[in-house]
């Protein structure tokens, strides 16, 4: 078998795995130029001697390369994850194998940033609600109930990455005072550090999420933190489901001690608890990156990272713990 004209290593059939399911064109590349097999979604299903010949795994965050999919590929190379989160892919046995793995960071940043902006507006202004009003004829019977005004609120951000900070400046264009937190403080932005999440939620009027996920941020969103945003607060996550405790924050909303909650992701997706379901929340299914042009963008950085590692080049976007290969 030759490679594509752009790749020059070799590689056998069977060396490139996919996990999961993927963006359309992206399979159908991986199909073209790679062959690319599709690993079982049940693992005693994967026969060893195919396993063997695995080198390299694409997949994205919805599905990774869990700890017991990685321990069965013994000639693992590189795992490149469509997506800049890859909570699901298990680093810490990459980094102990020599595994490289790759994501895709600041292509996405601006959807995302901008649905977490929907997400803000949406929740003070309550437009979905108004419209589903206007829709269902309410209107003929009186107006919409008034609102809270987002211009000129403080908006905490938990997380002040590359996401974090673009939704921060986008939100200082509605004249709104920013607080972040971090573990480390971020030198060289204007906005004030505070120390910890709760003290954060209790000072600010809307909590917007935008930590990665992983064992390190589970349910770091915990009924302190969402009490401490308090009858008037409302909470925003864009990051993972897994950051917020979602029992907490189900019980927080039907006893009135939060105002209400903006949601693109979910500890179970596509799972979305019943007792979400409500007026005072509103939810989307996992879409912040979900455009045309970001995703084909997410799609060219993982096969440059894939192309990279096959032709012996330096990787374009290595996750961090990759420094101490
Ligand atoms: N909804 C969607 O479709 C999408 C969701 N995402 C999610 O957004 C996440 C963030 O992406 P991105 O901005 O690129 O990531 P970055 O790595 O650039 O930013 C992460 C930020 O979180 C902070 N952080 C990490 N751990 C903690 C902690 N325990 N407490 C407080 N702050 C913490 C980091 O600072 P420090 O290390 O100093 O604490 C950093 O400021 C992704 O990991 C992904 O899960 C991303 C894309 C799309
Ligand atoms: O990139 C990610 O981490 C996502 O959640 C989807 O873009």
């Amino acid at each position: 078998m030759t490679n594509s004209p752009e790749t020059s290593a070799p590689f056998a059939p069977g060396s490139v795995a996919q996990a999961g399911p993927l963006l359309d064109s992206l399979e159908r590349t991986l199909q073209d130029e790679y062959s690319v097999v599709r690993l079982p979604d049940d693992l005693a299903a994967l026969d060893p001697t195919d396993a063997a010949k695995v080198r390299a795994v694409v997949t994205s965050g919805r599905n990774g390369v869990p700890s017991e999919l990685m321990a069965a590929l013994p000639n693992l190379e590189i795992v490149t994850n469509f997506g800049v989160g890859y909570d699901t892919t298990d680093v810490a046995q990459a980094v102990a194998r020599g595994i490289r793995v790759t994501h895709t960071p600041d292509v996405l940043t601006d959807c995302v940033a901008d649905t977490a902006l929907g997400l803000m507006l949406d929740v003070f202004r309550r437009f979905g609600a108004s419209e589903r009003f206007l829709r269902d004829g309410a209107w003929e019977s009186g107006g919409f109930p008034l609102t809270r005004r987002f211009s000129g609120s403080t908006v905490g951000v938990l997380g002040l990455g590359r996401i974090g900070q673009a939704i921060a400046r986008r939100a200082a264009a509605f004249d709104t005072s920013i607080l972040y937190t971090t573990r480390r403080p971020v030198e060289g932005v204007p906005w004030e550090h505070v120390a910890s999440a709760v003290d954060l939620a209790r000072r600010s009027d809307v909590l917007v999420i935008a930590v990665p996920g992983g064992a390190a941020t589970e349910n770091l969103v915990d009924a302190e933190v969402i009490d401490a945003l308090g009858p008037d607060g409302f909470l925003v996550n864009i990051a993972r489901g897994s950051v917020v405790d979602e029992d907490a924050l189900i019980a927080a909303l039907e006893d009135g001690r939060i105002a209400g909650a903006g949601l693109d992701v979910f500890a179970h997706e596509p799972h979305v608890p019943a007792r979400l379901i409500r007026d005072d929340v509103t939810l989307l299914p996992h879409v912040g990156s979900g455009t045309h042009e970001t995703r084909l963008d997410m799609r060219d950085l993982t096969l440059a990272n894939l192309r990279a590692h096959l032709d012996g080049q330096p990787l374009p976007t290595p996750v961090p713990e990759m420094s101490a290969l």
